[in-house]
């Protein structure tokens, strides 16, 4: 198993991506703190992911707080040491994606989502590396941007920029925390049929479009991106920091 012993926290583990990151975690043999929002919704499935993973003897717990809220990521930290004694890996996957144009983007849109996708993940990844310094072992810290960091989208400008800053915060990162073997890295999934786009995919040209941009035939599925975390997340990346992993069906090089 590729996580023995490790202690995971992934945030916006209720579902989609975050969920099926978290499931593969406990079954490579990690001991997974579940966030989520702590709306009754986000609760409920948490608790379903948990006795998923306790019924193949995994252990699980689940933390309830705004991704946005700049303590959140302390609260995590803070309940996986209570939990398990430690925090080895952190996956920061939280995030919306509120389609909307930009020329009369509202205000508050753009706030909760940079408040949502960034601003709360920067303080969380620094709460997760304090912890992992203080326990002299290393550690992984993975973001979960997106091919959206490196290419525009006209319902996205809100989006965008704070899966660029994802990103650009994991290379950063991978500097300031090399010392302490502390490896930061980026996940970039392409378009992966979630709930986060379901309306957006309900429009059938729009659809078969994100489809045919892949070479290899199909959107993705959460299980899709599982992978590449774990792998991330393990010791089998044990040289690999500051990376960026495309996981996109091979929308982005397929221009022509
Ligand atoms: N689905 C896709 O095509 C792609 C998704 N992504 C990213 O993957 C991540 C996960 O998204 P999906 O699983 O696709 O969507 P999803 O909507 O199914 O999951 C989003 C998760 O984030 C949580 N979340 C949202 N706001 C939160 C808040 N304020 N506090 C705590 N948790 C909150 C949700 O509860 C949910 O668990 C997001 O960061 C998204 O930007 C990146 C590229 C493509
Ligand atoms: C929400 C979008 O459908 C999804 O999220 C992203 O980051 C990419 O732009 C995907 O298409």
């Amino acid at each position: 198993m590729l996580l023995a012993d490790k202690t995971v926290i992934v945030t916006g583990a209720s579902r989609g991506i975050g969920r099926a990151v978290a499931l593969e975690c406990a079954h490579q043999g990690a001991r997974v703190v579940i966030g989520h929002s702590g709306s009754a919704q986000g609760r409920t499935a948490a608790f379903s992911l948990m006795e998923e993973i306790s019924g193949f003897g995994g252990h699980g717990i689940e933390v309830g707080s705004d991704a946005a809220d700049l303590d959140t990521g302390g609260r995590l930290v803070a309940a996986a040491l209570d939990a398990f004694g430690s925090v080895d890996v952190f996956v920061n996957n939280a995030g919306i994606c509120p389609f909307h144009s930009f020329l009369d983007m509202p205000r508050e849109t753009y706030l909760r989502t940079v408040d949502t996708n960034l601003n709360g993940a920067y303080f969380a990844v620094q709460a997760a590396a304090n912890q992992m310094k203080k326990q002299g072992n290393g550690g992984a810290i993975i973001a979960v941007s997106s091919i959206s960091a490196l290419v525009g989208g006209g319902m996205q400008t809100h989006y965008t920029p704070t899966k660029a800053g994802l990103h650009s915060l994991m290379q950063s990162c991978a500097i300031a925390l090399g010392p302490y073997g502390i490896r930061c890295n980026t996940v970039l999934p392409g378009t992966i049929a979630t709930d986060i786009n379901q309306e957006d995919l309900a429009d059938e040209e729009k659809r078969a479009y994100m489809i045919r941009r892949t070479t290899l035939g199909r959107l993705g599925a959460p299980e899709d991106i599982a992978g590449p975390v774990v792998f991330l997340a393990s010791d089998m990346a044990r040289y690999v920091t500051g990376a960026a992993l495309l996981v996109d069906g091979g929308m982005f090089v397929n221009l022509q």
